[in-house]
């Protein structure tokens, strides 16, 4: 097991959006944030997404899943070779399929293939330990996030929400010692985020997503589709919970008789709502919400969570933090802590039964 001291390790994560790889670097020490480094972004051609695409719902073993795995491999091999001096790689993969409940969890992409190609020790498979264990598997960033509430001198509880396909919120309270300290972290999937939004972009205007949620902006939203969806029993369980890209089939199905711009505006209101009734569970109010991922670039969608929650809300740029690079970050800071023995999640973060180390090590021969 690695002793204590900082590595300058490089994360990677390919997102439900299926846009392309991010990568970055962090000097940490598993439990501090000591310096972020460069960063990096590979998008996936079309021909490479459609690979993935078909893979989506399919388990190892899968051909499709396989055909998925060696795209995902490849693109990142290419874009993780172009940082010299990384000690360590954190590898999540491409979520395919995931399941906590049933068959499990499943991120295409050997991180064995990745050490041997690279010739540095890969971390990877984040997630399966703790599903076995009980627990959701997802999201893993909420330790992270307390690393990065401390980063910043935060001295009060604090929340984080990403925006992608899902959204995922960690409340965090940095007066405690550590992230998997009792009352350090609560954290659960809100609810679908960009995915529905985008997947009506593409059916509707051939467009993979609303540029700054111009179109929803136009729209009227619709009352009635909003309060079905906030029906549904996942808003009803207590977190932490997660979520597969898609779950809410229905409320995509809720929009097809409105116009392009009153569907537009009602998904985005679905992600905005959804968000707020997560807020509901949260131990203590928070000042502020610090968002990251794509979705804090659409102005409508900032402006509806500004209106639904009762404090600020701000890109996580405000503090200084990189909002496309959080996720990447996040697995070379639980990279670090696989390597050192220390937990990646516990039951307030996954609804894992004890705190756990999820992840396994490939070692280049
Ligand atoms: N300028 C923009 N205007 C509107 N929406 C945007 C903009 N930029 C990004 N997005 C939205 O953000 C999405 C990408 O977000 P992100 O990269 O955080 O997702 P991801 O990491 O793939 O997903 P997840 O976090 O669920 O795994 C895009 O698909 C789009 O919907
Ligand atoms: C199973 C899976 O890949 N989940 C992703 C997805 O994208 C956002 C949300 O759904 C979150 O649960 C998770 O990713 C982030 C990085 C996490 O684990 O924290």
């Amino acid at each position: 097991m690695l002793k204590p001291g900082a590595l300058w390790v490089l994360g990677a994560m390919s997102g439900t959006s299926l846009d392309g790889v991010d990568a970055a670097m962090l000097l940490t020490d598993g439990e501090r944030i000591l310096e972020l480094g460069d960063s990096a972004y590979r998008p996936y051609s079309e021909a490479e997404r459609a690979v993935i695409r078909a893979g989506f719902g399919c388990w190892p073993g899968e051909a499709a899943a396989q055909a998925a795995a060696e795209v995902v491999e490849t693109a990142h091999a290419e874009l993780l070779s172009r940082f010299p001096g990384a000690d360590l790689v954190g590898f999540h993969g491409q979520t395919l399929a995931h399941d906590p409940g049933g068959r499990g969890t499943h991120q295409a992409g050997s991180g064995a293939v990745l050490a041997q190609r690279l010739g540095v020790p890969v971390v990877w498979d984040f997630r399966s330990a703790d599903v076995q264990m009980g627990g959701q598997g997802a999201p893993l960033a909420p330790f992270f996030h307390f690393a990065c509430a401390r980063r910043i001198s935060a001295d009060l509880p604090l929340a984080f929400l990403n925006l992608g396909g899902v959204g995922n919120l960690t409340w965090v309270d940095p007066r405690q010692s550590a992230p998997e300290a009792p009352g350090a972290c609560l954290a659960f999937d809100t609810g679908p985020a960009n995915a529905p939004v985008n997947d009506l972009m593409q059916a509707r205007r051939a467009l993979t997503q609303d540029e700054g949620g111009r179109l929803a902006a136009e729209g009227r939203v619709e009352e009635a589709v909003l309060e079905q969806f906030l029906r549904h029993p996942y808003f009803f369980r207590m977190p932490p919970k997660s979520l597969d890209r898609n779950a809410f089939p229905a409320l995509s199905e809720a929009v097809a008789g409105l116009s392009d711009a009153d569907a537009a505006a009602t998904l985005t209101a679905a992600c905005a709502a959804a968000v707020a009734r997560g807020a509901e569970h949260f131990p203590t109010p928070v000042s502020r919400v610090l968002v990251c991922g794509g979705g804090r670039h659409n102005a409508t969608l900032m402006a509806m969570l500004a209106e639904r929650l009762a404090c600020e809300v701000q890109p996580v740029e405000a503090v200084g933090l990189d909002g496309d690079m959080l996720e990447a970050q996040a697995f070379a800071f639980l990279a670090i802590r696989v390597a050192r023995g220390l937990p990646t999640s516990g039951p307030s973060t996954t609804g894992v039964s004890a705190l756990v180390g999820g992840g396994q090590i490939s070692r280049p021969d």
